[in-house]
């Protein structure tokens, strides 16, 4: 079996409105690739229909994970799989600790009848606190209530190293952190770098790219990759704008 996510001629919709119009992108395990773009060409909609938002539909292609089509999946089924979306805007669960959070979204990944056990969620969780440099008091917080646009980026990182995805998808996490928060949060990613995770990572800055140096780079224009390259193309992103990919795009 091929360990890669395989998106085939992508279209979507939302409504009416067509938004992806025939994406393809293959991210073997192992490589991290970077999306960019210009605003409100479907780079947040291409990570949404991966994890199934029911918001969008997908009109024609295909997603496969490991070689299976994911399209009939339902969200959790697609996160039993080890497909982890890291939200541009997480959401806020007052009444719900992160420690509780974190135990059930721990315990869905399981097969039936095996627990997740103390011993294995405390050393776990020890360890991304560690990795995070964050105080385990943290832990005991309603998930994401008051939290500043960091915290909430480090939250989702949080999940990530507890939940050990095969594939992350990580939508502009890098908006709204310092710098030191930038550092920590590229860590956590860096720290589960390996052939084991492979992953998508929106962001509009070149400045992330130099802590997640990815193996490539993809840059969406109205609904459709249109470019694909090494760092470089990050690079140049960062130095010339968007217009000389809109010019080769319509030429
Ligand atoms: N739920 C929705 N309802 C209406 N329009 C939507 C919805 N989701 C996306 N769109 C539209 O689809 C287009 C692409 O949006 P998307 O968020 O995918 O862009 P993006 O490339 O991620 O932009 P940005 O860089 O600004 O985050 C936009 O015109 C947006 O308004």
């Amino acid at each position: 079996m091929t360990h890669q996510l395989e998106i085939r001629n992508l279209h979507a919709t939302v409504g009416d409105q067509p938004i992806l119009k025939g994406i393809n992108l293959t991210v073997p395990r192992g490589e991290l690739h970077a999306i960019m773009g210009p605003n409100g060409n479907g780079k947040s909609t291409l990570a949404k229909v991966i994890v199934g938002d029911p918001e969008y539909t997908v009109t024609e292609g295909e997603i496969l994970v490991d070689g299976q089509n994911i399209l009939e999946m339902e969200p959790d089924e697609r996160a039993r799989l080890g497909v982890f979306l890291a939200f541009q805007y997480p959401v806020e669960i007052p009444g719900v600790t992160i420690a509780n959070f974190l135990r059930l979204a721990m315990q869905a990944r399981k097969a039936e009848g095996e627990e997740v056990s103390f011993t294995e969620f405390y050393g776990k969780l020890q360890s991304a606190l560690k990795t995070l440099e964050w105080d385990e008091s943290i832990v005991e917080r309603y998930l994401n209530a008051g939290f500043s646009g960091g915290e909430k980026k480090r939250n989702e990182i949080l999940q990530m190293l507890m939940l050990e995805p095969n594939y992350i998808i990580m939508d502009e996490t890098d908006s709204g952190l310092d710098v030191d928060a930038l550092k920590i949060v590229s860590k956590g990613v860096n720290s589960m770098r390996g052939e084991n995770l492979g992953g998508l990572i929106i962001t509009h800055y070149q400045r992330l790219l130099d802590y997640i140096v990815p193996d490539k780079v993809h840059i969406i224009l109205d609904g459709k990759v249109v470019q694909t390259g090494g760092p470089e193309l990050a690079k140049k992103m960062d130095t010339e704008g968007y217009d000389w990919v809109k010019e080769l795009a319509t030429a």
